[in-house]
């Protein structure tokens, strides 16, 4: 952690960072990280333009895009940026049109704008539940088909990573996401079966507790169970997940499509995954079956 405001790793962190891949893996290819200057994202984007690649960043906030960008370039790193929702089709449609227009090639694309909020899912509102929905999985299924249209019509192979969410537990306070994490987890199998023979693969990477500014919308009670979550009894960094995309998206994984990778610690083996609260129906012991209704 760096700091009351801030987790996670910093550009300072991650303009040095070993790697296990090779320098020049990346040489003369263009990828594209959506969500670039989020936690997971900007590690992505840091580990591909460090490995050769030309780094596009796309995000909601310009602000943010930019600051990344600055402090990549000031390294001597290839990247550029464009502000873009992916809840917008259109907006999506006309950004792959750029990127064309400028580069005349995408080779991966990693999809890592996302998230959610924490709430109990007998309580979301209709705009709440669509909210989260609309961005992590139809945003994400812009991004994805946008891609393949511009590979199928170029006669480009390409890769898409998906980064999404475990869903094998059920996880108190985030039904919404996990809902829609399953659905990409599904539509990628799907596609990658149909895209197959345009030469393009699809993978899924599942992070479990990952310290990024992403945990700002949890409480300091929250955070501090994430570590908890998995046998390990810590949480991941940012980098673990970018290493995982690298290898399913680039060339390591060339013969892997439609897999989801788990990075987690071991997370989805174990038995604690209250990691936004418990509800207090769970808490004791004695107060198990007390106020429930058994549907008798
Ligand atoms: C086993 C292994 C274990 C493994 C352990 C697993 C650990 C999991 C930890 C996961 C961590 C992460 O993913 S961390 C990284 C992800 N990052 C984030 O989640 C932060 C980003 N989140 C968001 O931006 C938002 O939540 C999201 C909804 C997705 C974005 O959409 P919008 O910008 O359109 O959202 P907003 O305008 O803010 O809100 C839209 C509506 O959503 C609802 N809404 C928004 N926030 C709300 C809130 N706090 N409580 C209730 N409702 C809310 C309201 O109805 C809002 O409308 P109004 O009522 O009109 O306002
Ligand atoms: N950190 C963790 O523990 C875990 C994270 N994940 C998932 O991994 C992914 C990355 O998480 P992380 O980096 O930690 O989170 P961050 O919140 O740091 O990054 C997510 C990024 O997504 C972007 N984003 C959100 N909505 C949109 C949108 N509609 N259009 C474009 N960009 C958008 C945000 O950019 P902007 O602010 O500019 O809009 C933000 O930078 C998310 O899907 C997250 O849910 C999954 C499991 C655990």
């Amino acid at each position: 952690m760096t700091g009351a405001e801030s987790f996670g790793l910093t550009d300072a962190d991650l303009a040095v960072k070993p790697t296990v891949y090779a320098p020049g893996m990346f040489d003369g290819k263009v990828a594209l990280v959506s969500g670039g200057a989020g936690g997971i994202g900007r590690a992505t984007a840091w580990l591909l333009a460090r490995l050769g690649a030309h780094v596009i960043i796309s995000g909601r906030s310009e602000a943010k895009i930019a600051g990344l960008i600055g402090a990549m370039r000031e390294t001597g790193l290839a990247c550029s940026g464009h502000a873009v929702d992916i809840r917008e089709p259109e907006g999506v449609a006309a950004f792959f049109d750029r990127i064309w227009d400028e580069h005349g090639q995408l080779d991966l694309l990693v999809n890592s704008a996302g998230g959610q909020f924490p709430q109990a899912a007998i309580d979301f509102s209709v705009k709440g539940w669509n909210a989260v929905i609309n961005t992590n999985l139809n945003g994400t299924w812009f991004m994805m088909q946008a891609a393949a249209r511009k590979w199928r019509d170029a006669g480009q192979p390409g890769s898409i990573v998906n980064v999404v969410v475990v869903t094998t537990h059920g996880l108190h306070g985030v039904a919404h996401t996990v809902a829609a994490r399953a659905g990409v987890i599904g539509l990628s199998r799907s596609v990658a079966v149909e895209w197959a023979p345009l030469g393009i693969r699809v993978n899924c990477v599942a992070p479990g507790a990952i310290e990024t500014d992403g945990w700002k919308v949890y409480t300091p009670q929250v955070r501090a169970a994430y570590p908890m979550t998995n046998p390990m009894m810590r949480a991941g960094d940012a980098w673990d997940i970018a290493e995982a995309s690298v290898y399913l998206g680039g060339p390591a994984g060339k013969f892997i499509t439609g897999e989801l990778l788990t990075v987690d610690g071991g997370g989805q083996l174990w038995g604690e995954t209250w990691t936004t609260g418990k509800p207090d129906y769970f808490k004791g012991a004695d107060s198990r079956g007390a106020d429930r209704p058994d549907g008798d």
